[in-house]
């Protein structure tokens, strides 16, 4: 904007002479008033000047008339007010050159303020009537009907007239003066105006354009704040970024200060053990000789123990025979039946039982018989299967020391030999069998850490009418039947083995249980084809033990046969069935059992006889029956021989009971020699 020139400067000259002008007429108007009035400052209207003048040429004084000045025809002077200040506008412009200005050509005729004196006269002359001759004319001669002191009032009052008259001159100069400064300045104003238009247009185009660009800029600008909020946002999620990095940082140093204090620990720890590796190594040479030794001491031990387990086992007799009486059972109790007089003496060491009987006389007096009987232990009707296994254990473990055992379940039908031998269901209903077979696998584990590692064989058969039956075959159990099975003997390795028949390796307990159910599956079908066949029959569960010690390059080969013997009753006692084809067939099986249980007690009798005599060559009759020939090294002077009398409760089968119980004193009575370990 400070290219606009200022609206209201001036060319100093022009201004100057304004400015002159306007002190001129400061200085002028108290002497126009004071010339209009009287000289005690009354009003000239009250002066009777225009009256006097009435009579003489007609010479008012002058009254402005604004369109009558500068047009030549009117030659009374402008009123003595100040001139007005020119309009910027060119319509006022020309209105002040129509009524103050001068004419075009004036300028040239136009006096400067030095001149204006000077040429007066001259002007006057010209341009406007004569008032000054007449003026002289009336001052130098009043009229004559004049009192002298009108006449001096008339001559004052011309006088007046005569310099109001030249006042009036000068100040009709000063106007054409004004005008014609004010012309030039309205000129120059309007060419002041024409470049400011000019000027203002091209700054509205500059303006425009910086708006345009203001615009833009603004449009930059919130493009540019929207990119500044944006980074604002992203700013602050960086700084709570790196105020969490700073706070985990923090944290990582002060790990970092502590595992590096624990390094130098440990670095300090590590050189000090460092130091006593070299000691501790010397010890631990030491220490591995000792370990060395004592392993073949704890070898040495085993050795020991198992010679020791053996002569316990001597001590106690190469053939043992437990007695157990079974509770009632339910149907029994049912239709109370009578139980037989049993009593179990000697409570410390339960090996006695005293059966009471009465018969009657041929007088008819009752006589009472007691029977006492002894054996290896006794177990009474609240006895339970874990007891019984308790004693049997030792057995068991005998086997995988490389001894041949056999247990054999001995009584009358229904005394409970299956129960002891197999159990029921429930885990502590367990018979002997499975508990066996539990330790045997539960042996071998222990014995790995020996050195020992056991190969176990299984096989499970049934001799009936003095035929053997294959009870893991896959065929069903007649074909099985038909199979002829061969019982054949190594004399080098005391072992027997039977041909035809299924041998199953066996690797845990539970596959030997899953094969138990098998075989009385087997049985129990037999059983429904052939009339009770399982209560006729001999069964024989065999474990056949090779132990080898990696360590020591020792063998040992064991075996343990389970035996449920068929019933024991006599003839008589079976001979209740009344069908002439079932008692042919129940007198057939009675034979042939009483046959392998006669062979059996035979067998046992030689056994002893021959350990009396001392002539290891005498004849022990195995051959008589299948059974007794299958069990050939298990009953010999190697082996270990337990036989389980089961008896039942009730008076009904006191007879038999004792029948039992004195077969089963024989065999307790019997020695058969030193049992001798099957080892190479
Ligand atoms: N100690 C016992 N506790 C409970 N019940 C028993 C016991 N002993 C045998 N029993 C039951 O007596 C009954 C006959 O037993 P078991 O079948 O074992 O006799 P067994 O001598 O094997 O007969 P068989 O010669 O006919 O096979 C079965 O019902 C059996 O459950």
């Amino acid at each position: 904007m400070s290219a606009i020139p200022r609206l209201h400067s001036s060319p100093p000259q022009p201004s100057k002479k304004r400015k002159n002008v306007s002190d001129d007429e400061a200085e002028d108007k108290p002497r126009k008033i004071a010339a209009l009035g009287t000289s005690d400052g009354k009003p000239l209207r009250n002066l009777g000047v225009n009256k006097a003048t009435t009579s003489g040429p007609k010479r008012a004084l002058p009254v402005a008339k604004p369109n009558s000045v500068g047009n030549g025809t009117n030659n009374f002077p402008k009123p003595l007010t100040r001139p007005k200040e020119p309009l910027l506008t060119s319509g006022a412009r020309s209105r002040t050159r129509g009524t103050s200005a001068p004419p075009t050509s004036a300028p040239a005729a136009r006096p400067s303020a030095t001149t204006t004196t000077t040429t007066r006269p001259a002007t006057r002359s010209t341009s406007r009537p004569p008032v000054t001759g007449s003026s002289r004319g009336l001052v130098s001669k009043p009229p004559g009907n004049l009192s002298t002191i009108d006449e001096r009032r008339f001559l004052e009052l011309q006088h007046q007239v005569t310099t109001l008259h030249s006042q009036h001159q000068d100040l009709c100069s000063q106007v054409h003066t004004s005008t014609l400064t004010t012309q030039a300045t309205s000129d120059e104003l309007a060419a002041t105006q024409r470049r400011h238009r000019k000027e203002i247009s091209e700054l509205e185009a500059d303006l425009r354009k910086k708006e345009r660009e203001s615009r833009e800029l603004a449009e930059d600008l919130r493009l540019a704040r929207d990119d500044l909020n944006r980074e604002r946002e992203t700013n602050g999620v960086l700084k709570s970024t790196l105020s969490q990095q700073s706070t985990t940082q923090v944290a990582l140093n002060a790990q970092i200060s502590t595992l590096q204090s624990q390094i130098t620990m440990y670095q300090s720890q590590i050189s000090d053990q460092t130091s006593s590796l070299s000691g501790l190594r010397y010890d631990a040479e030491h220490q591995e000789a000792e370990l060395v030794r004592l392993r073949e001491e704890a070898e040495e031990h085993e050795r020991i123990r198992r010679r020791l387990h053996n002569m316990v086992m001597e001590l106690k007799g190469n053939i043992r025979v437990f007695a157990r009486v079974r509770p009632l059972i339910a149907n029994e109790i049912a239709a109370e039946e009578a139980e037989a007089n049993m009593t179990f003496p000697g409570s410390l060491d339960n090996t006695d039982i005293v059966l009471s009987s009465s018969t009657a006389s041929a007088m008819g007096n009752e006589r009472i018989e007691t029977h006492n009987f002894s054996f290896d232990r006794v177990f009474d009707r609240s006895s339970t299967q874990s007891e019984i296994f308790a004693e049997v254990s030792q057995l068991a473990q005998s086997c995988t020391d490389g001894y041949n055992v056999c247990i054999f379940a001995y009584g009358q039908t229904g005394s409970g030999k299956s129960w002891t031998m197999e159990g029921g269901p429930a885990p502590d209903d367990r018979g002997m069998i499975p508990r066996a077979v539990d330790q045997v696998f539960r042996d071998t584990e222990q014995l790995a850490s020996k050195g020992w590692s056991y190969v176990i064989e299984g096989q499970f058969l049934e001799i009936y009418n003095e035929s053997i039956s294959d009870l893991l075959s896959s065929s069903n159990i007649a074909s099985s039947s038909a199979t002829k099975h061969d019982i054949k003997h190594d004399p080098k390795t005391h072992s027997t083995s039977v041909t035809g028949l299924t041998v199953q390796t066996l690797t845990s307990a539970s596959q030997v249980f899953s094969l138990l159910s098998l075989a009385n599956s087997r049985r129990k079908t037999a059983a429904t084809m052939m009339n009770e066949r399982s209560s006729r029959s001999h069964s024989v569960f065999t474990l056949r033990i090779i132990g080898t010690n990696s360590r020591t390059g020792e063998q040992c080969r064991g075996s343990l046969n389970l035996v449920d013997l068929a019933g024991s009753e006599r003839m008589s006692a079976s001979s209740g069935v009344k069908a002439t084809e079932g008692r042919d067939e129940r007198v057939k099986e009675t034979k042939s059992i009483n046959k392998s249980l006669s062979s059996l007690g035979d067998v046992i009798a030689a056994l002893g006889e021959k350990g009396n005599s001392g002539n290891p060559d005498a004849h022990v009759p195995y051959r008589n029956s299948k059974l007794t020939y299958l069990l050939q090294y298990s009953l010999s002077g190697n082996s270990k021989t337990l036989m389980i009398l089961n008896l039942s409760p009730l008076a009904a089968h006191l007879s038999e009971s004792l029948t039992s119980l004195r077969f089963a004193t024989k065999v307790n009575n019997t020695t058969i020699g030193t049992a001798k370990k099957q080892t190479r």
